[in-house]
């Protein structure tokens, strides 16, 4: 079997992840000679630091590689201001958009790191809803009154369900090798489509018409209330396989679920469009703990498989998985976050030993 390289883009942004970046990249340059598979690294700038230094918080040559130079990336965090900032706007959401990363996959899974197991993915709509910024401010007799879009299309929300279905054909295909919590597919939609009729309306019709494609008869499908499924996914998270939900929804959705296993440290994601997929950690730049080198760098190495399992590497992304887990199993190697007081050098040294 021939050598494969794939060329990645290596985009650190702000704060933490300068520190977690450089340890996903050390992850795949440790990954072993066996699995015959090699990584170009190439650097790129995004964020509020490159905003202040070269006027662009995305620079037109940073979005120029990635589409035309590599077949993957990993992206660290950025800090963007909570008040507005002339001239910028957050990177990651406009990268997400201009790659057409449509799918925002973020796996949620305890390894001893919660009273109770749970195994669930976020599917999240990657480039629509409020998301798409289209915000206005105007003066009126009372006051000023600020204006979103919310704009949910069809099509986005047909092909985010259609990606929420076959991620739970696969994840049921893995169940019969492996021990699992469920005994069945299933697909949660999640909306708010008793208030917002007709743009949660919308994303609600077009999932279960996608998810009633007969290639999916043996997934079963569920709806849930967004508010209500807080409820339900804080009480039996045990219960959810699948969740499928617009932009927004599927943010928030998942910085709790990640409360629920234990830091928002341990949780990835990947951008997923058609042959290309960026990791990148659910968490954001954690400027309350940066430069202390305590960030915990596993939410990135989960990103760095998750990345690999959608460029079609699954043997690579499992032994970073397996690796990851030894870790915690062990649970002697741990960052602060997670009740440690290993530093995030301490747990990539450990995980890389067990690759
Ligand atoms: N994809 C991205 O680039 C994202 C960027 N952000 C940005 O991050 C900045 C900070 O936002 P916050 O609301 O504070 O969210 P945050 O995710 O950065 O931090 C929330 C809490 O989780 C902790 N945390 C996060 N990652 C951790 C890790 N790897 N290890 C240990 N602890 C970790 C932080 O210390 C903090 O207490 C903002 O400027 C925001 O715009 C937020 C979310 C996503
Ligand atoms: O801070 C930013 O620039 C983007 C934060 C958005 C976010 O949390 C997500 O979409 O994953």
């Amino acid at each position: 079997m021939s050598i494969r390289t794939l060329r990645i883009g290596l985009i650190p942004g702000d704060g933490i992840g300068k520190e977690v970046i450089p340890a996903g990249r050390r992850l795949l340059e440790a990954l072993p000679a066996s699995l015959k598979l090699k990584f170009d690294f190439v650097d790129l700038k995004a964020g509020f630091e490159s905003f202040e230094q070269t006027g662009s918080a995305l620079p037109d040559a940073t979005v120029d590689v990635l589409r035309n130079e590599c077949q993957g990336a990993l992206f660290g965090a950025v800090s963007s201001p909570t008040h507005a900032v002339k001239g910028y706007s957050s990177p990651i959401v406009a990268l997400r958009k201009r790659l057409d990363l449509y799918a925002n996959v973020r796996p949620v899974k305890t390894v001893l790191t919660a009273a109770k197991p749970i195994d669930m993915v976020i599917v999240r709509e990657n480039t629509e809803d409020l998301y798409v910024k289209q915000e206005t401010t105007r003066d009126t007799p009372e006051g000023k009154v600020a204006e979103a879009i919310k704009r949910i299309s069809e099509k986005a929300s047909f092909r985010i369900a259609a990606m929420a279905g076959d991620i739970a054909l696969r994840r049921q295909k893995i169940r019969e090798s492996a021990p699992s919590i469920h005994s069945r597919p299933l697909v949660t939609i999640t909306h708010k489509s008793n208030v917002l009729s007709q743009t949660d309306g919308l994303f609600r019709t077009a999932s279960k018409q996608a998810l009633s494609d007969p290639k999916y008869a043996s997934v079963a499908i569920e709806e849930q209330i967004v508010d209500s499924m807080v409820y339900k996914l804080f009480r039996q998270p045990e219960d959810y396989d699948v969740i499928v939900a617009p932009n927004l929804y599927g943010d928030i959705l998942s910085d709790g679920a990640a409360a629920l296993v234990g830091s928002l440290g341990l949780v990835p994601s990947a951008n997923v469009g058609e042959g290309f997929a960026i990791g990148e950690p659910c968490h954001g730049s954690a400027p309350d703990i940066q430069g202390k080198n305590i960030a915990n760098p596993i939410a990135t190495l989960r990103s760095a498989a998750l990345m690999l399992e959608f460029l079609e590497e699954p043997e690579a992304a499992a032994k970073i998985y397996a690796a990851v887990d030894a870790n915690l199993e062990e649970g002697k190697l741990l960052s602060p976050d997670l009740g440690g007081k290993a530093t995030t050098d301490e747990v990539v040294e450990d995980i890389l030993r067990r690759l």
